[in-house]
């Protein structure tokens, strides 16, 4: 059985189409930059042990063309993989805001797709999107199964000190008003990924996921207990566009002394901000290029955001009682090895020690980064969210 996997993130759009239950990758690819300059977009296809790579640039404006794009790119030409819509069984869609209401991969209806609308305006840069996606792989696979699978699922281990805000409970009870936590699927495949590298059951990990979206997560004994987002995915870490944490008193004063509306101070905080609204750009790869030519906002962009993280990870070592080991994952996380220097460094009271010279040549596979007597493992951890979408998907329906 073929599943083909969609992941729609806020400036990307990744796909995997697998061969389950070999768990074998038939092809996979990635939208990147999606909306900025210098979109393009990467199809590789395994065959025979073998892999053959092709690569298209031109702008992208949104997730509904790459969508088109990639899925001309699967039936189409030299390297379509997809004879006809029924050679896919399922189609796994990443769904970001889950609410309340999922704890675990879904088998899409209606009613499933009216909930994830529901939360369109707590998730604005992602639910839209998802529910986009869904529709069209709908209408393209007709006869295929719809799954969705939700970042907010492993974050429901999550303990009440950690997930009940400071206010009147009736908020929780009545509203839904609570921690729900993202980038669920991320976490928990490299954690996963590092329990094994550990061997070590009771484990202490620092989840670091570092893309346009950017969380962090404390899990213990392989359960997330904390997690930087929040009730929607834009609390916690500076990211690509968004704010992370900022003292709501701020709206109140932007709503009550400037005039801004609802819509307006949404758009600030989610896509005006970040990276792109302290440095010029959303993406990490153009604020180093600025740095190295002495831009001053670009400094700035990144003192901010390396800051907040070392910040997040002193305080979850706390909550944890100990750290065995912290994982960089994700655009940032995997690529960009001196954030993760600048991040590591003075963190050795914690016994966090960052070896330079195995911190370069990163080969895409798993990577311990610390020196030899470093009491905190650092390992980079390429994650892989499809592929777990895939294996959930297959063990609903399989
Ligand atoms: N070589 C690189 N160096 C630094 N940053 C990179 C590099 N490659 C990608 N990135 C960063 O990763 C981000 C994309 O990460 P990704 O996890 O794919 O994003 P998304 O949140 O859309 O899923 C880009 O916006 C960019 O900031
Ligand atoms: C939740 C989230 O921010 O996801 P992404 O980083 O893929 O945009
Ligand atoms: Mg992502």
């Amino acid at each position: 059985m073929n599943i083909l996997v969609i992941n729609s993130g806020s400036s990307s759009l990744k796909y995997q189409l697998f061969k389950m239950p070999e768990k074998a990758p038939i092809c996979s690819g990635l939208v990147e930059r999606i909306g900025i300059e210098g979109s393009f977009i990467k199809h590789t296809v395994y065959a025979n042990s073998e892999k053959h790579s092709i690569e298209e640039a031109g702008f992208i404006a949104n997730h509904g063309e790459a969508l088109k794009q990639v899925l001309a790119l699967l039936t189409q030409g030299e390297y379509a993989v997809i004879t006809s819509p029924d050679d896919v069984a399922a189609v796994g869609h990443r769904v970001v805001h889950g609410g309340e209401h999922f704890s675990g991969p879904t088998i899409i209806t209606d009613e499933v797709k009216q909930q994830i609308k529901k939360l369109f305006s707590l998730a604005p840069l992602h639910n839209p999107v998802n529910y986009k996606c869904i529709e069209v792989a709908e209408q393209t696979f007709v006869n295929a199964k719809q799954i969705a699978v939700f970042d907010t699922a492993f974050h429901q281990t999550i303990p009440e000190q950690a997930y009940h805000y400071a206010i009147p409970e009736s908020y929780y009870k009545e509203h839904g008003i609570r921690v729900y936590g993202f980038h669920g699927t991320s976490h928990k495949y490299v954690s996963e990924q590092a329990i094994n590298w550990l061997n070590k059951k009771d484990s202490k990990i620092i989840s670091i996921h570092l893309g346009n979206g950017c969380s962090i997560t404390a899990i213990k004994n392989g359960k997330s207990i904390d997690t930087s987002m929040g009730f929607g995915p834009l609390s916690g870490l500076m990211m690509g566009t968004r704010s992370g944490d900022i003292d709501p008193s701020v709206i109140f004063h932007l709503m009550e002394h400037s005039g801004y509306t609802l819509e307006q101070l949404s758009t600030l905080v989610n896509k005006q901000s970040g990276l792109l609204g302290v440095g010029g750009s959303s993406d990490m790869r153009d604020i180093r290029k600025m740095v190295n030519e002495g831009n001053a906002a670009a400094v700035l962009a990144l003192k901010l955001y390396t800051y907040r993280i070392k910040k997040f990870i002193g305080a979850y070592a706390a909550i944890l009682n100990g750290i065995d080991a912290i994982i960089f994952t994700a655009g940032v996380g995997e690529n960009d090895s001196n954030m993760r220097e600048a991040v590591c460094s003075e963190l050795n009271y914690l016994g966090i020690e960052l070896d330079p010279a195995q911190n370069t040549g990163y080969n895409g596979e798993l990577k311990e980064i610390n020196t030899a007597d470093s009491k905190v493992k650092i390992l980079v951890i390429p994650t892989n969210e499809e592929y777990e979408i895939a294996h959930q998907c297959f063990r609903l329906i399989g």
